[in-house]
């Protein structure tokens, strides 16, 4: 079977090519920059045609959430022209497309756990950016699988967890936000619940889905989660000092409550992803004895005495 993954470097799509690996029969494309370029909507189409997969992963998106306030014609061009783009490719090759989403879509006011038919009202670019690529992509084919998913980590590319780690080198003590609740996903985790997806048949499970980390956190829960798991590991550490969002203001609105009710893949596809605090251990391990240079790029890796 034949999957295409768009994008090359970014978390999901580097963990699904992990993952790939470990799977008999399973041949994996991906398509990056800069000879895929989402915002060539006529290249993108050609490329995928041309590489025939079996499905389609549209794994490769504009992620930088404060950034996209300046930029929002090029957020649009990447999250909605350009998804569509490769939906449209999808389409006329007959295959399915599994397209990521994001709990941005939400406007997070209130109380979570949101549902996929719960109201979408995004406050950012990058939300509403988005929230319209889904639109798109499910008004080109009705073989779309859509995951909502949040707070993405890894051992691969930019997040949370490694800023956290990076801060932890130099400082004492970390100012986290503990208004703002989600729950935190781990990429390896979601490349194993993809695979799973595409490589079974869909038939009527087309639709979308909330797909996230088991439980739920804050984020300086969740920061304090991780820098324990460090320190466990030999890694640096930190305390971490509760604040409130508007101590720590950002261009983009970050939702406060935006935790994702995961039932429906659990029925739908007999398959939930581990507790978020088991696999923010196992990333944290990884990066921790990953080559430093390429992890912690801002600084040196040092472990700290305690
Ligand atoms: N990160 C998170 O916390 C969350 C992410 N998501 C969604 O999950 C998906 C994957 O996210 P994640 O892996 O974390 O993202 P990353 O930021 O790690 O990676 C983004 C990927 O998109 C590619 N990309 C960006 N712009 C273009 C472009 N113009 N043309 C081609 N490729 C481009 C990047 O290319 P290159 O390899 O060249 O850098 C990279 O491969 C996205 O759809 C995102 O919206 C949803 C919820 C949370
Ligand atoms: C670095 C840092 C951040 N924060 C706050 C700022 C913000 O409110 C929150 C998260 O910061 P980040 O910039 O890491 O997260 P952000 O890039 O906004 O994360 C989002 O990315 C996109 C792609 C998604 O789809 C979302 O699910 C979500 O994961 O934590 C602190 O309070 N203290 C800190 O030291
Ligand atoms: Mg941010």
């Amino acid at each position: 079977m034949k999957i295409l993954v768009t994008g090359t470097k970014g978390q999901v799509v580097t963990s699904v090519v992990e993952a790939a690996a470990r799977l008999r029969g399973a041949e994996l494309i991906t398509l990056g920059r800069p000879e895929f370029d989402l915002t060539e909507p006529l290249a993108i189409k050609e490329a995928i045609v041309a590489a025939k997969p079996d499905i389609v992963i549209s794994a490769a998106a504009y992620t930088a959430v404060d950034r996209a306030e300046d930029e929002p014609d090029l957020a649009y061009a990447v999250n909605v022209v350009g998804a569509a783009s490769v939906a449209e490719a999808a389409a006329s090759l007959r295959v399915p497309i599994i397209h990521l989403s994001t709990d941005y879509v939400f406007s997070g006011e209130g109380r979570g756990p949101r549902r996929e038919d719960d109201e979408t009202r995004p406050h950012s670019v990058y939300g509403s950016t988005k929230l319209e690529g889904e639109r798109a992509i499910a008004s080109l084919t009705p073989h779309h699988i859509i995951l909502r998913t949040s707070w993405v980590y890894s051992p691969f590319g930019g997040n949370f967890v490694k800023t956290m780690l990076r801060l932890a080198e130099s400082r004492e003590t970390l100012s986290v936000v503990s208004d703002q609740y989600g729950c935190p996903t781990s990429a390896l985790d979601l490349a194993a619940a993809i695979l799973i997806i595409a490589t079974q048949p869909i038939r009527d499970r087309f639709g979308v889905y909330h797909l996230a980390g088991a439980g739920e956190s804050n984020r300086s829960g969740f920061a304090r989660q991780i820098l324990a798991a460090s320190r466990r590991h030999g890694g640096p550490f930190a305390d971490v000092r509760d604040i409130a969002s508007a101590d720590y203001p950002t261009k983009a609105r970050c939702p406060q409550d935006s935790r994702l009710c995961t039932e429906k893949f659990e029925k739908t596809f007999g398959w939930h992803l581990p507790a978020w605090q088991i696999s923010t251990e196992t990333v944290v391990q990884r990066i921790l004895h990953q080559d430093q240079s390429t992890t912690l790029p801002e600084r040196r890796h040092s472990v700290k005495a305690r």
